[in-house]
């Protein structure tokens, strides 16, 4: 059988970074940078008021003191917005606002609380030290200083400096496009009536879910059946608009496995048996012009999530531009005795605590690969090596946080 390893560096090998665009940053999040963004100015941009106050000529209010305030006459108001270039002459003071530009002259902002507040003259309490309150001119970012670097996962606060140095749109690799397909006759979907022999259908659900915490754009599409003509029709109608496709179910022995029976005769999709406990029958290959990975799961539910979590996940990474490779492991120790079976890694479900610094893990209840309320219970994945087939509690594992 083929090694986990083996699977995940095959499909790390076929996928590639999506070709970087120029993305409006109204749908720049989550895309990942593919250009170094330098300012084209100091930011901030001018000196700065921190305060709502009186800009003023440190000298002319030292010694100012609760006993003996420093009476100063008040030529002007500086609001935040004002545009034009104003100067404090030596023996007055102007009011200023909060963002608002220091007139020239003024070294010290004095907050309005120090004062009596007046409009005309004002009443100064308290001697300010030099540059009080005045935020200057490349305090945060020089003029051609980079911001961000290549590579760089745009989240809010990188919206909000790329906005801040005036960027509209940048050079980036967009988040995937992911269409989620689901297949099996048997499946209704939620909110639905249910018949005798049937479910709701639950994978689709899960899968879209793991893309977009993944850091891709992903689509639900209903379930198709079990007729493989009916599966290739919907693919081919959506493969335009999709950088990867997943599908769940219809791979693996049975008498109608749609997915296998459409896609093996292209020869580009592989379905083979990976030495993995949930997760055995697995599916990757590229599809048409475009090269479309498409990454056919499992069909129980938590077989399909597993796989997402060790394979579709970093192939995500890797289409982003980001570094990919397994997923990270911590070790605990198990507070339960394990079993798994020979020659198969397994991935069972389990509750990761931290105490005091040292992290411990319980198995759930219901390790099926159907057995999706456990899953829903569990945070981790608890990795028990191919060539181990129980291990005691109190041993050491490596251990997935979900
Ligand atoms: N003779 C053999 N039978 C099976 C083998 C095998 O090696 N030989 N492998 C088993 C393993 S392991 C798995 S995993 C499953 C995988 O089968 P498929 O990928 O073809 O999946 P289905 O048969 O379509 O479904 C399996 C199971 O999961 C339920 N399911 C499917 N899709 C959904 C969905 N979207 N939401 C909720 N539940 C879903 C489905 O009803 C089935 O119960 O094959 C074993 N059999
Ligand atoms: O190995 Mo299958 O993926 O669990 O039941």
């Amino acid at each position: 059988m083929k090694t986990v390893d083996a699977h995940l560096a095959e499909i790390l090998g076929a996928v590639r970074p999506l070709d970087p665009v120029q993305v409006d940053l109204d749908s720049a999040l989550g895309a990942t940078l593919a250009e170094d963004v330098a300012s084209p100015v100091a930011l901030p941009p001018f000196d700065n008021s921190a305060m709502d106050g009186y800009a003023v000529r440190a000298e002319d209010v030292a010694g100012a003191g609760e006993d003996a305030p420093v009476v100063l006459p008040v030529t002007l108001d500086v609001a935040a917005g004002d545009t034009a270039r104003r100067a404090v002459e030596r023996g007055f003071v102007t009011r200023i606002m909060t963002g608002a530009p220091v007139p020239e002259g003024a070294d010290a902002v004095v907050p309005v609380e120090w004062t009596d507040g007046g409009t005309v003259k004002v009443a100064i309490r308290r001697t300010p030290p030099p540059g009080n309150a005045i935020r200057r001119s490349g305090e945060d970012v020089r003029a051609g200083d980079v911001v961000l670097p290549a590579g760089t996962v745009i989240g809010p606060a990188q919206l909000g400096i790329l906005a801040g140095v005036g960027r509209r749109t940048v050079l980036a690799h967009p988040r995937p496009r992911v269409v989620v397909l689901s297949t099996g006759a048997e499946l209704v979907e939620p909110g639905t009536p249910l018949g005798h022999g049937q479910i709701w259908e639950s994978n689709s659900f899960t899968l879209v879910a793991a893309v977009r915490q993944a850091g891709g754009e992903a689509s639900r599409r209903g379930a198709v059946g079990d007729d493989p003509a009916a599966f290739s029709a919907t693919l081919d109608a959506l493969l335009g608009e999709a950088d990867a496709v997943i599908t769940s179910g219809g791979i693996s022995m049975g008498a109608y496995e749609p997915v296998k029976e459409a896609l093996s005769p292209l020869g580009t999709v592989r379905f083979e048996k990976v030495a993995m406990q949930p997760g055995m029958p697995q599916g990757f290959g590229l599809l048409g012009d475009r090269q479309v990975p498409i990454f056919t799961l499992p069909g129980n539910p938590v077989s399909s999530y597993v796989s997402f979590m060790l394979y579709v996940k970093p192939a995500l990474a890797r289409m982003r531009g980001l570094p990919a490779g397994p997923p990270v492991t911590i070790t605990a120790t198990t507070t339960a005795a394990l079993r798994s079976p020979a020659g198969r890694r397994s991935f069972l479900r389990g509750v990761l605590t931290s105490r005091d610094g040292a992290a411990s893990v319980t198995p759930v209840h219901g390790q099926g690969s159907h057995q999706l309320a456990a899953l829903a219970g569990a945070n981790a994945l608890i990795v028990v090596p191919e060539d181990v087939t129980e291990l005691p509690e109190g041993a050491d594992v490596e251990v997935i946080p979900l």
